[in-house]
């Protein structure tokens, strides 16, 4: 029987750990958003490093408590620092993080995230129509050969990609983190649905790929999912809050900074959480 109550204590160590800890989650993400990523990691308790470079990456890695691979903005020099350092990360054990932003968009974006198959990332995390896109370029149940992602956005409902998440945390032995107005994170046999964020989430751009590495900080101080619905449930908790006292998304940014940065280990084991064993689905 998975117990509900054990989850949120272990999600309350993650927070305090992280906050008692300061570690280091190196990054490799895209330019739109590579401010926000670092400051949301901050706001957490985490420390922020990001890299283009392989020789960089690699040592970024090895010194790292964890990793974040984003694919939003590709450059040529991606095509050797990703499968390299992805290829550190496996075979040193380090936990990383693959958001697969836009998978669909371009030959080099699917060649890079083909490769990543191998290198079985810790953390799977991206919106409804990344997972079922991501699943369906890995041959795994639940995806489908053509993507629906509409540019980084979604076209998909949570629920829709469950099988895909399912399919891909059982691939992998991680973590998959499927993000949209309510949140799935499943390790493949146990299934949390969290509530909560802000339409204004939507409105800003990063809110996900900021997730990703605030999962990747969490990452380094306990499990993968752990880490994934640690991350889920801060964002769902601050952005609420945030929501509450602003009036449009400029301002929301700033105060959901605030908000993750003013997020307890309890308002974490407080905030609204469903868990159910995979089997029964
Ligand atoms: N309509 C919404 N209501 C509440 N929270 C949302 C909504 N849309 C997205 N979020 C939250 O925003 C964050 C990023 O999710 P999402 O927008 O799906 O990712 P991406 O930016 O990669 O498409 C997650 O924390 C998610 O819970
Ligand atoms: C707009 C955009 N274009 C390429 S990467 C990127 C950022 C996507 O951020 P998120 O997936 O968190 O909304
Ligand atoms: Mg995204």
């Amino acid at each position: 029987m998975v117990n509900k109550q054990e989850i949120q204590s272990k999600m309350m160590q993650a927070v305090e750990a992280v906050r008692g800890t300061n570690p280091m989650a190196g990054s490799i993400t895209n330019t739109v958003t590579i401010n926000l990523v670092a400051n949301a990691q901050l706001a957490v308790g985490g420390s922020a490093a990001m890299v283009y470079l392989p020789d960089e990456a690699e040592f970024l890695a090895k010194a790292g408590g964890a990793m974040c691979i984003n694919v939003g903005t590709l450059l040529p020099i991606y095509e050797e620092t990703l499968p390299y350092v992805a290829k550190v990360l496996h075979e040193t054990g380090k936990p990383w993080v693959l958001d697969p932003v836009a998978v669909g968009i371009g030959s080099l974006r699917t060649k890079l995230l083909q490769q990543f198959k191998a290198y079985k990332p810790t953390i799977i995390r991206g919106n409804a129509s990344e997972i079922i896109a991501l699943a369906g370029l890995w041959g795994l149940d639940g995806g489908t050969e053509q993507s629906n992602v509409r540019g980084v956005d979604s076209t998909d409902s949570v629920s829709g990609a469950k099988v895909a998440a399912i399919a891909l945390a059982k691939w992998t032995g991680g973590a998959v983190a499927v993000s949209g107005e309510t949140d799935l994170v499943t390790d493949g046999s146990i299934m949390a649905v969290s509530y909560g964020g802000s339409h204004f989430m939507e409105k800003i751009t990063g809110a996900g790929c900021s997730l990703g590495g605030v999962a990747a900080v969490y990452a380094t101080a306990t499990s993968p999912f752990i880490a994934a619905l640690t991350a889920t449930t801060v964002y769902n908790v601050a952005g609420k809050r945030a929501e509450l006292k602003v009036d449009g998304p400029g301002s929301f940014q700033v105060q959901f900074i605030d908000e993750l940065y003013k997020t307890t280990a309890e308002d974490i084991a407080n905030n609204s959480l469903d868990i159910e064993e995979v089997s029964f689905l």
